[in-house]
């Protein structure tokens, strides 16, 4: 039986894209809110048996986690085998340490959550930096997309002579790959995060780097804190405006006009969260990984006469 795809408010295209390149059926799901704010949800698809793949952003993640719940609760007692999460963007992964006391830890209490209550998870870059692996934090299967393809094409096509900058130590598992791939150099700032919004940055040596267009890359611009520090740096030491290249296009309030106004030459991002930036498709790339979880895993092959404990 073929799985099926529901869409959680939003995210229309990325599951139309998906149940079209994995051969599933799109799923009806009416998710709504009553007059109190209580949500309601009801599923208008047979689901007895067989796989169902929720789609759901879970950036600005508190009001959307728990109609997420809900949908899995309902979808699992209309008898679905498997709930499998698909989030382009994936919540909770910034508070990764107790830096003061009395802190949650919220990375692992958000992963136990959606662990109890899913049988799968895809996300595309996550923000891992203390946490190595996301199986560190969560108890059902993931599988993460790399924007990095997408990313390195975008600058073949439109930017080959760029010198790839990414603001922190977190931030060169990605920026090396793209950089790899692109053919571009790469450098990697040191960063000192001081508050929500601010950031202190140590840039190297630019001097020989004035030859290159500047294209910073990061995973997230929630405040933008991060880039506008760095376009300011940049333009001190005497570098062109920067292309300005991010995975998860948060942009918290009015944080997008104020990277333009803080003089970025361009502001890109993929659509992992619908936004005027968008300019990197990496919906095949989320389809592909969606299809390595849906795979049954290897089956053990039966011990060999060889292999047999002597008797
Ligand atoms: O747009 P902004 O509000 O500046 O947020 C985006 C920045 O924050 C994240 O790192 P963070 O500083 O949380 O990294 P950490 O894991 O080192 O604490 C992310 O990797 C970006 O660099």
């Amino acid at each position: 039986m073929s799985p099926i795809v529901f869409s959680l408010p939003g995210q229309e295209a990325l599951a139309a894209h998906l149940s079209s390149a994995l051969g599933a059926e799109p799923g009806a799901l009416n998710l709504r809110q009553f007059p109190d704010g209580e949500t309601y949800v009801r599923i208008g698809s047979a689901v007895w048996g067989r796989t169902a793949i929720l789609v759901c952003g879970l950036d600005q993640p508190n009001g959307k986690s728990l109609p997420l719940y809900l949908a899995a609760a309902t979808l699992r007692e209309h008898g679905a085998r498997r709930v499998l999460l698909v989030a382009p963007y994936l919540a909770y992964l910034r508070q990764d340490k107790i830096f003061q006391e009395g802190e949650g830890l919220t990375s692992q209490h958000y992963a136990r959550w959606l662990s109890s209550f899913l049988d799968g998870l895809v996300t595309v870059d996550p923000h891992l930096h203390r946490i190595r692996h996301l199986d560190d934090i969560y108890a059902i299967p993931t599988r993460v997309a790399a924007a990095a393809p997408a990313i390195a094409q975008w600058l073949r096509q439109h930017q080959p002579n760029s010198l790839l900058i990414g603001p922190d130590e977190e931030s060169e598992q990605w920026v090396s790959r793209i950089a790899r791939e692109a053919g571009c150099p790469h450098l990697v700032l040191t960063k000192e995060r001081l508050g929500d919004r601010q950031v202190a940055l140590r840039l190297p040596e630019m001097e020989q780097h004035r030859e290159h267009q500047p294209v910073l890359i990061d995973d997230i611009i929630a405040s933008a804190g991060t880039m506008i520090e760095t376009v300011g740096r940049l333009r001190q030491a005497g570098l062109p405006a920067p292309t300005c290249i991010g995975v998860h296009p948060i942009f918290a309030g009015s944080a997008y006009q104020d990277l333009i106004h803080a003089g970025a030459a361009r502001v890109l991002s993929c659509n992992t969260i619908v936004h005027a930036s968008n300019a990197i498709d990496v919906h095949n790339l989320i389809a592909e990984t969606v299809a390595e979880l849906l795979l049954p895993p290897p089956s053990l092959k039966p011990a060999s006469a060889s292999a047999a404990l002597p008797a």
